[in-house]
């Protein structure tokens, strides 16, 4: 038999209203019961009806405050100060899960350049509420806080790390724990085929960038309250990350996309415009979409065959995914990664599992989640999950300016911008891309050195207005050096104080019990 849980019921009067409250592990519960003076005219209603329940889950309240009923304090039915020393015992009594104390990094330049503003005025006061004491560092200059995580910071004196900014510094947070795991656990993270150790400690992200695609797609908003209350509650949601190799060498981890092509060209094109702040993005991509460039070479990849979904599923990665939650345990018992051999595509070929796709593309991108965004709220891979140990693969072939207008401007409609006879997408768990033409180290330091470069189709047709032979890799807003590189998904490498994006359920066409 199951245990009732225990119940305390108490009657509170609060502004001349008397409510009954009742609490047991899971709920709290009040319910106005009678009102000495009800106010009736002024604009404003009373909060309650008498006889209507409201309730707030015990894992959703923040902190508790004791009033001192015999200090003589009048109630003039405003939260009261309580001391000190009893803050320190209450507010996490609720629930384990809760960080106490938070290592936070604030880059002072992300986005609008608010992130300092935004933490001391919108989060600092709410960590305090909940008595979470934090460590706060604002960074100094790019890789400040990805160098502190990997090689000083007393990990141990943490419950989990905090970044206030953009997906740039998510991506920081990202580089240093992880690479401080394997270091610690003694992992090569050169070797593409190493498994991965996953990171304990969570990251929460306080969002202050420009685009903020990590947050959005993991909260639903980005608002930095919404997520300061997701770090209080410790809430704990499992995400996938990617590593990206050269010739079994490590170059960078990417959890959002791996874009070359056209938002490589946006991504480099867009850093020469930090000034511009945000509207850098809109400025590059309108500029890049004229420049119209097509990159030719190969695609392999590893077709994730043994999962549930797809990525032209019309369901939605939400808050406790089923898929994830499937997907992560089949890869937790390391399933086979055997795909069926059945391709009738021209120009493609399967080898050993790997499926070979060669040709001239607008662009490739990699979207190991949905990267929804305010400037695509339903993202670049609409059924992408955070955490299936999945990324999916979409491949934009050379078409017209207006065609690849249509499929850019469906990122921004209900339309499927994967309906497209140009377009195709793979859910894939290891991926390579290999340029047509070599790359020479010359080539590759002159990439560096930012200057154009031209391939042999240019050399050979000098009178077209040809592609150059290279696009750059956007990873997560991050330039690599190289144009090959070898892809792989670690399964639920990371966590974060978020809880995935939760949907109001619809009632429409249910009877609303709370109708009279
Ligand atoms: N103090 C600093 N000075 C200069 N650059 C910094 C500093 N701290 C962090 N950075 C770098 O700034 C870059 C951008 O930061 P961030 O991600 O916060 O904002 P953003 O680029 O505007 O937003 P988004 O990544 O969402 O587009 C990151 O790559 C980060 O490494
Ligand atoms: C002409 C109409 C065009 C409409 C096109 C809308 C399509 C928008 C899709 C947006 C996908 C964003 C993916 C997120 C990538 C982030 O890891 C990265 C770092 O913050 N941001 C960018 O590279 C910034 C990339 C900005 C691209 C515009
Ligand atoms: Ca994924």
């Amino acid at each position: 038999m199951e245990k009732q849980p225990r119940l305390l019921a108490s009657q509170l009067l609060l502004k001349n209203s008397l409510f009954e409250v009742s609490l047991n592990r899971v709920l709290l519960t009040w319910k106005e019961v009678a009102t000495k003076k009800k106010r009736v005219s002024g604009g404003m209603h009373h909060p309650f009806k008498v006889g209507t329940s409201h309730g707030v889950s015990v894992s959703e309240i923040l902190a508790v405050r004791e009033l001192d009923v015999d200090s003589g304090t009048k109630d003039d039915g405003r939260w009261q100060k309580m001391p000190q020393k009893s803050t320190e015992a209450y507010p996490y009594a609720f629930t384990a899960s809760r960080p106490k104390h938070l290592l936070v990094y604030i880059n002072p330049y992300g986005g609008k350049q608010q992130g300092e503003r935004i933490y001391e005025q919108k989060v600092a006061p709410l960590f305090t509420l909940a008595s979470i004491s934090t460590h706060v560092i604002v960074t100094e200059h790019a890789n400040h806080a990805r160098d502190h995580l990997r090689t000083e910071a007393e990990l141990k004196k943490y419950d989990g790390v905090v970044c206030v900014g953009g997906d740039g510094m998510f991506s920081e947070m990202v580089h240093g724990l992880v690479s401080r795991t394997q270091r610690d656990n003694g992992v090569d993270q050169n070797s593409p085929e190493e498994k991965l150790v996953p990171c304990t400690l969570r990251i929460g992200i306080i969002p202050a960038g420009s685009t903020d695609c990590i947050c959005y797609a993991t909260v639903g908003i980005n608002d930095p309250v919404t997520s300061a209350l997701h770090i209080i509650v410790g809430d704990a949601q499992a995400m996938d990350v990617c590593s990206v190799h050269h010739n079994n060498t490590f170059l960078r981890y990417s959890v959002s996309l791996l874009g070359y092509g056209f938002y490589g060209d946006v991504l480099a094109d867009s850093e020469r415009k930090r000034w511009m702040g945000p509207a850098r993005y809109d400025f590059s991509g309108f500029k890049t979409f004229l420049t119209h460039h097509y990159y030719e070479g190969t695609v392999s990849f590893l077709p994730a065959t043994d999962i549930l979904g797809t990525p032209r599923d019309k369901t939605r990665c939400r808050a406790g995914c089923f898929i994830c939650q499937h997907n992560g345990q089949l890869y937790s018992e390391d399933a086979p990664e055997i795909c069926e051999t059945d391709p009738d595509v021209p120009d493609s070929e399967y080898k050993g599992g790997w499926r070979v796709i060669r040709g001239k593309f607008l662009a490739i991108n990699a979207a190991s989640m949905s990267c929804a965004c305010p400037r695509s709220p339903k993202g670049l891979s609409p059924a992408a999950h955070l955490a299936d140990g999945t990324t999916d693969l979409i491949l934009v072939r050379k078409c017209s300016r207006f065609n690849f207008l249509r499929h850019l401007l469906r990122h921004t409609s209900k339309y499927d911008q994967f309906d497209m006879t140009f377009v195709e997408v793979h859910r894939v768990r290891r991926f390579r891309f290999t340029p047509r033409y070599c790359q020479s180290d010359s080539e590759l330091d002159l990439r560096e050195n930012g200057k154009k470069l031209f391939s042999q189709i240019c050399r050979d047709h000098p009178a077209c207005s040809c592609s150059p032979a290279y696009s750059s890799w956007n990873c997560d807003g991050e330039i690599l050096p190289h144009a090959a590189i070898e892809v792989g998904v670690h399964c639920q490498l990371i966590k974060l104080f978020a809880r995935g994006i939760e949907e109001q359920p619809v009632f429409e066409d249910l009877p609303n019990p709370c109708a009279v």
